[in-house]
């Protein structure tokens, strides 16, 4: 099966709260600030690469975010994603050992989800290289009724807190998505960005820039949603003729699909059918897996890649027959259902009970210490594909097999020499006295690299 390249951008919310439990005073920005210290101090800039491959980056706002570097496996791309986590979260960890320092009362916390308290949202977007087709806006609409019913397995649970409309939801990002299909990403919020910023040779390809999904903590929700939609994307660029399912209106069914939990609501599609989001998906995996068999691409499948593609089928099957127990230790949304349920059946609160939110945040807590998922996966409540020793290495050691390789390995000797230097997907620059030594990485795939080796000759 052709290689492929991936990454994954991960927006993190910020809060502060105080150890007295007296109102925090420390804004948003102070805080993003504080986060920043060390990267500041290091890379004399709140948007750096670092010797992992991987991108570091404040933008304006208040939302910390970690772009992962390239990967062509699931195993890399669950590596690289959890290594910023605890990249993040050793940046907190020095933030508040400051703040303790200096005898302030307050915390930082980062929570990896996709809505603050105040219902701001952000996101966590996905890349995929794909080819380049003439076709190419046709066949990506023609995916976003996947997109749109995926958050069936995929969704990160969310309690929504409207008035007299509380209650959980599959999915976090149901409610901000505006658009089907566009190319500004703040303004309408859409499924699919079609920028066309390739980050690799224009002529031969794109990056499908999916903007749609949830920030997932499971480590199999993020594989599953990688390796499902990488699935798709191997039709798309085999030219495979898509099954049409076509919505009539994508952004009402996104929305009746994330709140029905009974998984049996209908959604209408332009030929007179009505389907739930469970058949649409049986209805794309099963053509994938249709596609892989005659191509003989099951075969060549990695062992976490062969493992996906099951439980794609497995997950259906289960949801279909209402049977969620068996899932309850892999995908997010039933995990954190669990546990805010038997809470809630506990202690006899309403969705809307702030307790419960609290609780729901926690789930996506970076703290080792307030952190429910953390807690949860130490328990062995769920389950995993990575260890935690290929999460440590992930961080200071970039993927091998594509072109993060090379940027790590710059990143790291510049930084190590102490000379100026500047990064980005595309480029390797080392900054001289008389100018500028540049190197162009125009193939995603290439771990090697003549002249970088020639690059790194002048430190
Ligand atoms: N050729 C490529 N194909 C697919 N993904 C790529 C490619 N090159 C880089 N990526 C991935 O794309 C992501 C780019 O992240 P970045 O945050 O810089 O996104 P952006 O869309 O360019 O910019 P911004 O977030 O500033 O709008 C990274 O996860 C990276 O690994
Ligand atoms: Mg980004």
């Amino acid at each position: 099966m052709p290689k492929r390249v991936m990454g994954v951008e991960t927006e993190y919310g910020l809060t502060t709260a105080t150890v007295t439990g007296a109102p925090s005073t420390l804004t948003p920005e102070d805080a993003a600030q504080r986060l920043f210290r060390r990267v500041i101090e290091w890379g004399r800039s709140t948007n750096t690469f670092l010797e992992n491959g991987s991108r570091l980056y404040l933008d304006v706002g208040a939302h910390p975010e970690y772009a992962s570097a390239e990967c062509d496996s699931i195993d890399d791309l669950v590596a690289t994603d959890k290594a910023g986590d605890r990249i993040m979260q050793s940046m907190a960890d020095d933030a508040n050992e400051r703040l303790a320092e200096e005898g302030m009362p307050e915390r930082i916390h980062l929570i990896k989800n996709n809505v603050d308290s105040a219902g701001n949202s952000y996101g966590c977007h996905e890349n995929y290289l794909i080819r380049r087709r003439r076709d190419f806006r046709a066949r990506v609409d023609a995916l976003v009724p996947f997109f749109i019913s995926r958050q069936v397995i995929t969704g990160a649970g969310h309690i929504r807190r409207q008035p007299g409309m509380g209650g959980f939801e599959i999915s976090q990002r149901a409610d901000q998505m505006w658009d089907a299909v566009s190319s500004a990403s703040t303004r309408s919020r859409p499924i699919v960005n079609t920028r066309d910023e390739p980050h690799g040779d224009i002529e031969k390809y794109r990056r499908l820039h999916v903007i749609v999904g949830d920030t997932n903590m499971s480590e199999i929700s993020t594989g599953l949603k990688f390796a499902m939609t990488e699935m798709m994307l191997v039709l798309l660029d085999d030219g495979v003729i898509m099954p049409d399912l076509s919505l009539v209106d994508p952004m009402r069914a996104i929305r009746d699909i994330s709140r029905d939990l009974d998984l049996k609501v209908t959604v209408e599609v332009e030929d007179g059918r009505r389907l739930t989001a469970l058949q649409i998906q049986r209805i794309y995996a099963e053509a994938a897996h249709r596609h892989y068999e005659s191509r003989g691409y099951l075969a060549d499948l990695d062992p976490t890649r062969r493992q996906m593609a099951r439980l794609w089928l497995e997950a259906i099957d289960l949801l279909e027959q209402g049977d969620l127990d068996p899932l309850r230790d892999r995908l997010d949304w039933i995990a954190k259902l669990t546990l805010l349920e038997r809470y809630r059946t506990r202690s006899g609160l309403g969705w809307e009970d702030p307790r419960l939110s609290r609780l729901e945040f926690a789930y996506h807590d970076l703290s080792p210490t307030a952190g429910l998922y953390t807690g949860m996966v130490k328990q062995g409540l769920l389950a995993r594909i990575v260890t935690d020793d290929r999460v440590a290495d992930a961080m200071t050691t970039p993927p091998a097999t594509t072109r993060a390789a090379l940027r790590g390995r710059f990143v790291k000797a510049a930084s190590e020499a102490r000379r100026d230097y500047m990064v980005d997907w595309m480029n390797l620059r080392l900054l001289e006295a008389d100018g500028a030594r540049s190197v162009i990485l125009k193939d995603p795939f290439s771990p090697v690299d003549k002249r970088v080796d020639d690059l790194l000759e002048h430190l």
